[in-house]
């Protein structure tokens, strides 16, 4: 797998955010959303052989692994990470960001799925494979980042026009005032969390935490 960096940190976003984590940010791309707060993931990396990333996993002291990007389904040994280090009994959770086939991922008991829905501000908002809609299953979420009142009227219209099964996140955009978004939230009465990246609280806006 291709790798832009490992660390130890507390997952920072979503229904997990506080749990311990052992970070895997493979490399490379699809989408270029203009928000990206990784675009250091986009060239370079180290390849390293998918048996040694598998092992040195599956010893870290951490109940979860992440597995992130980029966008790490589009590495070719992201299946056979996940089915054994799930067989080992970690857990695994995975960033994607909406555009690529999910259902693979979804076959294993330890996997939990952050499926991003890319709002018009990213550029990318035409990306979603909708087919990945009916395959999230209950403890997967769906996360969309909010940056202004166009994004929040697509989120609106998203959750008008589709049946979600699973818990849905309004993130803001980094930089984007949450007062904003929770009252623009309340003012809907939408039934959705709003979450921050709690990592960028903790530790600021840094590579590796
Ligand atoms: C860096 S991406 C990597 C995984 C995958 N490519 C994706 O987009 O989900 C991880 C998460 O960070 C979010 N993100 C990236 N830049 C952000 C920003 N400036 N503000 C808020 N969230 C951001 C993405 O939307 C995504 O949910
Ligand atoms: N602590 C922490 N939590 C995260 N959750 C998603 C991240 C990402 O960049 O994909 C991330 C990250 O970079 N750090
Ligand atoms: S899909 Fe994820 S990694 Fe790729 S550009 Fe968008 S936020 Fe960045
Ligand atoms: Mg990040």
């Amino acid at each position: 797998m291709l790798i832009t960096e490992k660390f130890h940190s507390i997952q920072g976003e979503g229904t997990l955010t506080g749990v311990p984590m052992y970070f895997v940010r493979t490399n490379l791309c699809n989408l270029r959303c203009k928000w990206c707060d990784t675009t250091y993931s986009f060239t370079g990396g180290t390849e390293e052989p998918v048996r040694s990333l598998i092992e040195e996993c599956s010893k870290v002291w951490e109940d979860w692994i992440c597995l992130t990007g980029g966008e790490p389904l589009l590495q070719r040994d992201a299946k056979e990470f996940v089915s054994s280090l799930t067989g080992m009994g970690k857990k695994i959770l995975i960033e994607t960001g909406g555009s690529l086939d999910i259902e693979p991922f979804t076959k294993y008991d330890g996997t939990v799925i952050d499926m991003d829905v890319k709002t018009p501000s990213s550029g990318e908002e035409r990306s979603l494979k909708k087919e990945n809609l009916e395959k999230l299953r209950e403890l997967d979420y769906i996360k969309m980042v909010i940056q202004n009142e166009i994004d929040f009227s697509f989120a609106l219209e998203f959750l008008k026009n589709n049946l979600v099964k699973c818990e849905v996140i309004l993130q803001p955009a980094w930089g984007t005032p949450p007062d904003w978004l929770v009252n623009r939230v309340i003012e809907n009465r939408l039934n959705v969390r709003v979450m921050l990246q709690m990592h960028k609280i903790i530790y600021g806006e840094k590579r590796g935490v």
